[in-house]
């Protein structure tokens, strides 16, 4: 089986070029400073500037206002809005109809009411669900924690959203994941880096064949 594929928290151009040549569909930029994979609007505007139309440029924010996220859209020229906070449904719709642009909402994970709830609240509301494990307790980082929850949790869902799945994913486990959930789409971060915050384009590029089943 094979699915799109998004390489998150790209923060240099070695990172770009090994995800753009390997065949990622998008490409996702962290504004979010305690992150290690936090760019500067200067930094996103070099870094997004040769990205082709057909790769979606993804910003990352957790629970930011209408001012970062101009701005950063701007910078980034960015295709969509990925929410990683604990924005709720009126503010996904809210920033979706503000700026104009596809919203992902970021959903976490530990059990099966988790997934009930983001149908009952998100579905249909944020273009794309993205469903990632719940951070653990002591992390500064409501995601990019290299965390897995119970993949299982998602067989046979269905969403009126697109969807996504993320945490925890590298080359050695992505195909099993999209096996099991039938995702089609997959986000990675933590997975293709060699230390935290520092992309590997070895890494990128593994991650990319095996879930795409090269
Ligand atoms: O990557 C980050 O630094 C980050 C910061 C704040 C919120 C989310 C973040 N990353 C997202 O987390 C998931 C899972 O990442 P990982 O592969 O487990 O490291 C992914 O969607 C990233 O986009």
């Amino acid at each position: 089986m094979t699915c799109m594929v998004k390489i998150c928290g790209i923060n240099s151009e070695d990172a770009a070029i090994a995800a753009m040549s390997a065949g990622a569909d998008a490409l996702g930029y962290v504004f979010f400073p305690p992150s290690p994979r936090h760019i500067s609007l200067k930094g996103a505007k070099t870094l997004t500037e040769r990205v082709p139309n057909s790769i979606y440029k993804v910003g990352l924010f957790v629970e930011a206002g209408d001012e970062a996220l101009e701005n950063a859209i701007k910078a980034g020229n960015l295709d969509v809005i990925q929410l990683h906070g604990k924005e709720s449904p009126e503010r996904v719709a809210e920033v979706k109809e503000r700026f104009g642009l596809k919203v992902m909402k970021a959903i976490s994970v530990s059990t099966a009411n988790d997934i009930e709830n983001a149908k009952k609240n998100y579905d249909g509301v944020a273009d794309f669900l993205l469903f990632d494990a719940k951070p653990p307790k002591d992390s500064v980082l409501p995601g990019g924690n290299a965390v897995s929850f119970d993949w299982t949790l998602l067989t046979g869902q269905n969403f009126q959203s697109n969807w996504m799945l993320a945490g925890g994913l590298d080359p050695s486990n992505v195909a099993e994941a999209v096996k099991i959930t039938g995702a089609p789409w997959v986000d990675v971060s933590s997975g293709v880096e060699r230390s935290k915050g520092v992309k590997d384009p070895r890494k990128i590029s593994a991650f990319i064949q095996a879930a795409k089943g090269y």
